[in-house]
């Protein structure tokens, strides 16, 4: 096997308020090879979305490394591209004119950025909406244009956090549908935090369970389900293992982490 594209290694990060240290994070473990997809799930505060923020370089490291391709992250980079659960697109610009935001400040000529704008649009099934404002369209249609906004720029690395929270569930059920059949064509190595189990089984290669925080990994576990995964999966008897497996885990820090705050 090649050698992992991010290793983490006895990862810490603690933040000070009013005088009181919290350790988010301390003791994390985690190697990932180029091009893998790999979910985290774990209970609310225990350190998940610090953790993205770190690999994305927007929060400083406390304790141990984390390397990309051997490197030490010391701030944001074309590398890496975050999807958030808040669509953070930007309202005056049409929907081309967002999808084609990473393009102009790369200096991309006039025709390289239409070129890669249609060939997105396309992709994420907005073609005719190109013209349109984000306030004229639904949250999933929203999502689709900040996912295509970041795979414009081609970052090796793209980081989710709950990208589709905020989505109902049928088009929780398509957007999950398109991110896979993306990832089969592009197999980016994905970092994706997610509450729903079944999301994260559906669409990972490892689902790793966070503990209660300080966070760190609770259980790295393998989802040998084929691939392309078809949406009636989620009915197979393996699914279903899976998701009792990990709701077990998960339980037990999420009733971890609530006793903390009783
Ligand atoms: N800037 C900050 N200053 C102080 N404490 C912080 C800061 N950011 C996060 N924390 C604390 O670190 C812990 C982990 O927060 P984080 O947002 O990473 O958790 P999470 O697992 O993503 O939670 P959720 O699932 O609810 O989004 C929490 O106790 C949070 O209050």
């Amino acid at each position: 096997m090649s050698a992992p594209i991010i290793v983490v290694r006895g990862l810490g990060k603690r933040f000070s308020r009013g005088g009181k240290d919290v350790d988010a994070i301390r003791d994390f473990n985690l190697e990932i090879a180029e091009g893998e997809f790999i979910a985290i799930v774990g209970p609310s505060g225990c350190g998940k979305s610090t953790f993205l923020h770190m690999v994305g370089g927007f929060e400083s490291i406390t304790s141990g490394d984390l390397l990309i391709e051997g490197r030490p992250v010391t701030g944001p980079g074309p590398d890496r591209g975050v999807v958030f659960q808040e669509f953070a697109l930007y309202p005056w610009r049409t929907v081309a004119e967002n999808i084609a935001w990473g393009l102009e400040i790369q200096k991309r000529s006039k025709a390289e950025q239409k070129a890669i704008v249609e060939r997105l649009l396309a992709k994420v099934g907005l073609t005719h909406f190109r013209d349109h404002y984000p306030a004229e369209l639904s949250g999933g249609m929203k999502q689709r244009v900040a996912i295509a906004r970041t795979l414009a720029f081609d970052p090796r690395i793209l980081l989710m956090d709950e990208p589709f929270g905020a989505l109902d569930a049928q088009n929780r059920e398509l957007m999950q549908e398109e991110l896979q059949t993306i990832w089969n064509e592009a197999r980016k190595t994905v970092i994706f935090i997610t509450h729903d189990i079944e999301e994260a089984i559906y669409l990972a290669d490892r689902v790793i369970v966070f503990s209660a925080r300080p966070g760190r990994t609770k259980a790295d576990i393998r989802i040998d389900l084929p691939r392309p995964r078809d949406i009636d999966v989620k009915k197979s008897k393996e699914y279903f293992d899976y998701r009792n497996q990990i709701w077990d885990l998960l339980r037990d820090e999420v009733l971890r982490a609530r006793a903390e705050f009783a």
